[in-house]
């Protein structure tokens, strides 16, 4: 059984900022167990590791692999890449629905630029998406509620997710949400940084609400009827077995389950998709995020390519009984 894992460090077309942080290229490692390959990439700002740190969990896991023993990871990054590349995927799955559109940057300029930035979305001709995604709590509120409102002009079939990633005291997100044109509104992901405080907003202001980051945290939280969606980020949730229990609590709660990317690469994106396909057919998958990519780790047809990627750690394993 052949192991491997690679780096990759993958240009963005623009800069992305992540919680406070600009990053201008993405990098993270390829685990590939028996041909079958994993994304590991901690979101700088989000992930609780390093990359060094989630280099060094997937050299000793290999390395217990390679003796024949199980791998444990305990880093999330770590677990998904390895969940993915020992998972034994279905031979078939439905076909997936498109992601949501991610639009991303200042009001103002997004605004002057808005029928360019729509044709981009819309790339020429097609219909409205169902939903679109903006980020909030960035900028001046008068400035994203007259985005809000522009979008709502434009794009009246359109739904709009708006994602304040906690950045709101209870306060302010009220008085956002009091202004908002409700009706437009999918939900809104995590206005504040407590559970406790966005609750309070969901109630003051009525609007539905998405939980992100407190999964991703593992704080505790319960259903309310203001509670519409869970989304999931496999890289920063970690195994596969904890998102999966997560997609059961959503469906006992009558919850949506929205799979969301983590700025993975192109190969991880492929696998988040795979895993949209398996736990939440019905919802267009938050993985829009492959467009700050210019560069790709694998061709159209899925192959790996080798040469994008700096090899860490080869070796094969001689137990292959004792993995299965
Ligand atoms: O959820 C999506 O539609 C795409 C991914 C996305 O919006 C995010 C990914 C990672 C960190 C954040 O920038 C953001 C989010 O918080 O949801
Ligand atoms: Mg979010």
């Amino acid at each position: 059984m052949p192991l491997a894992l690679y780096h990759y460090a993958l240009p963005l077309r623009q800069p992305l900022l992540l919680n406070g942080q600009w990053i201008t290229q993405r990098e993270g490692l390829l685990v590939s167990v028996n041909g079958q390959w994993g994304d590991i990439a901690p979101l700088p700002g989000f992930s609780v590791e390093t990359l060094t740190d989630a280099e060094t969990e997937s050299r000793a896991c290999l390395t217990a692999l390679k003796r024949g023993e199980k791998a444990v990871p305990t880093l999330p990054s770590v677990q998904f890449g390895f969940g993915c590349a020992q998972h034994v995927w279905p031979q078939h799955c439905p076909a997936a629905l498109a992601p949501y559109p991610l639009l991303q940057g200042e009001p103002v300029s997004l605004i002057a630029m808005l029928d360019r930035a729509l044709d981009n979305i819309l790339k020429g001709g097609q219909p409205p998406p169902s939903r679109l995604k903006l980020k909030v709590a960035r900028y001046a509120m008068s400035d994203e509620l007259a985005l809000i409102a522009r979008l709502s002009e434009k794009l009246p079939a359109t739904q709009l997710i708006l994602d304040a990633n906690g950045g709101w005291t209870r306060e302010e997100a009220t008085r956002f949400c009091r202004q908002l044109p409700r009706e437009k509104i999918d939900y809104l992901e995590e206005p504040c940084s407590t559970f406790a405080d966005t609750i309070a907003v969901a109630d003051a202001a009525g609007v539905k609400i998405a939980l992100d980051e407190t999964l991703s945290r593992n704080a505790p939280w319960y259903s309310h009827p203001h509670i519409a969606a869970l989304v999931i980020k496999p890289t920063l949730i970690g195994a596969l077995s904890a998102c999966e229990a997560l997609v059961q609590r959503a469906r006992a709660d009558n919850l949506r389950v929205v799979i969301s990317s983590s700025f993975e690469s192109d190969l991880g994106l492929g696998l988040l998709a795979r895993l949209a396909c398996q736990w939440a057919p019905e919802e267009p998958p938050g993985l829009d995020t492959g467009n700050w990519l210019a560069e790709r780790v694998t061709t159209t047809t899925g192959d790996v390519v080798a040469g994008r990627l700096t090899c860490l750690y080869q070796a094969t394993c001689l137990y292959q009984a004792m993995q299965e």
